[in-house]
């Protein structure tokens, strides 16, 4: 507020560069360093349907329904979701065609695109200032493992990069993610094949399984039971998630085994499946931004992701791909 005209804007985080803390004594698992950010991007409030309740002062304040009960989804919150979930695949189709069509493309060019195409489609981009995240989406690189902050660093020919998209619409989240390779499979060794694929794999056969009566530990023992024995690890620290007008809320979904019953998995629930999987160890190692996990030991990691909606015979990926999407050479 204040002063004539003055639009309120979305995010109130800092807006000069940063340069990222980097003491001199920290220890980097890979070959990955930080770059320096931009200024954070800000959202005129008349640009969107409408803004999330952290948009401001990047403190999320809607609460899960009571307990851990999981929200059943009416049929206009899900025609909603729908839509949501339409422009989150939209948006990540554009990121993703900006890979192959700029080499050496920075990731923060790529979230200034990704900002602008969440914009045009009058949604939010939900990570902005989400808990204070300072960018539009997370590009998690190589041993980055997953809320990889885009940054001044040019992409590399043979990078693996996952790009992960929530798109707040009309009051409703939209969440996805996938893989791309810089240079394209030409470009990726053998052992980067294998993670992708078996990644795509197991993140597949798990969303097969969903379907109203069944348990929400089918997803984990899948997708545990299919990696390990393939000589990978899944990453335990982090989790798939309910979604709907709020971006995270119960249920939790683990990509392990969970040795206990879960909630069982009904009609009109919507979640996120979002494996994170590592050719070495899976424990997340923390930069000292507070937000990049990266692998203890440098090796890769990859992720894919959809918002799913159960439906009363199994499941719709509400951020599945469309008509013009590229398809992948794992796919
Ligand atoms: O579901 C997610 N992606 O699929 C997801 C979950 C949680 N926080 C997220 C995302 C994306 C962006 N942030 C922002 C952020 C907030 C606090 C710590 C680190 C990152
Ligand atoms: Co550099
Ligand atoms: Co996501
Ligand atoms: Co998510």
């Amino acid at each position: 507020g204040g002063g004539f005209g003055k639009k309120e804007v979305a995010t109130n985080i800092n807006i000069r560069t940063k340069s990222r803390p980097n003491n001199n004594n920290f220890v980097y698992a890979g070959s990955i360093r930080p770059h320096d950010t931009s200024p954070s991007r800000i959202v005129d409030p008349a640009s969107v349907l409408s803004l999330p309740d952290y948009a401001i002062d990047g403190i999320p304040k809607q609460k899960s329904p009571p307990g851990r009960r999981i929200e059943i989804k009416s049929p206009e919150d899900i025609i909603k979701m729908r839509a949501a979930g339409r422009v989150a695949r939209q948006v990540l189709d554009i990121a993703g065609a900006l890979v192959a069509s700029e080499p050496g493309i920075t990731t923060d060019a790529i979230d200034a695109a990704v900002h602008a195409a969440c914009l045009e489609r009058q949604a939010y981009p939900s990570p902005l200032n989400y808990r204070k995240f300072p960018k539009s989406c997370c590009t998690s690189v190589n041993e980055v493992i997953c809320h990889g902050i885009p940054d001044a660093r040019p992409l590399q020919y043979g990078d693996i990069v996952n790009i992960d998209i929530t798109c707040y619409l009309d009051g409703y989240h939209g969440d996805c993610s996938e893989m791309f390779v810089v240079g394209g499979k030409e470009a990726l060794d053998d052992a980067g094949r294998k993670l992708l694929q078996t990644t795509y794999d197991c993140w597949v056969q798990s969303m097969e399984l969903v379907k109203p009566g069944v348990n929400y530990n089918v997803i984990g023992k899948c997708i545990e039971e299919y990696i390990v024995p393939r000589g990978y690890s899944t990453v335990k620290s982090f989790c798939g998630h309910g979604i709907g007008k709020i971006f995270h809320m119960s249920p939790n979904i683990y990509h392990y085994t969970v040795n206990q019953q879960l909630d069982t998995i009904e009609a009109g629930h919507v979640f996120t499946i979002e494996p994170m999987i590592c050719e070495g160890l899976s424990d997340p190692y923390m930069w000292q931004d507070d937000w990049t996990a990266t692998t203890v030991d440098g090796k890769r990691s990859a992720q894919f992701e959809h918002t799913l909606l159960v439906t009363p015979d199994g499941v719709e990926a509400l951020t599945g791909k469309l008509e013009g999407s590229q398809i992948q050479f794992w796919e």
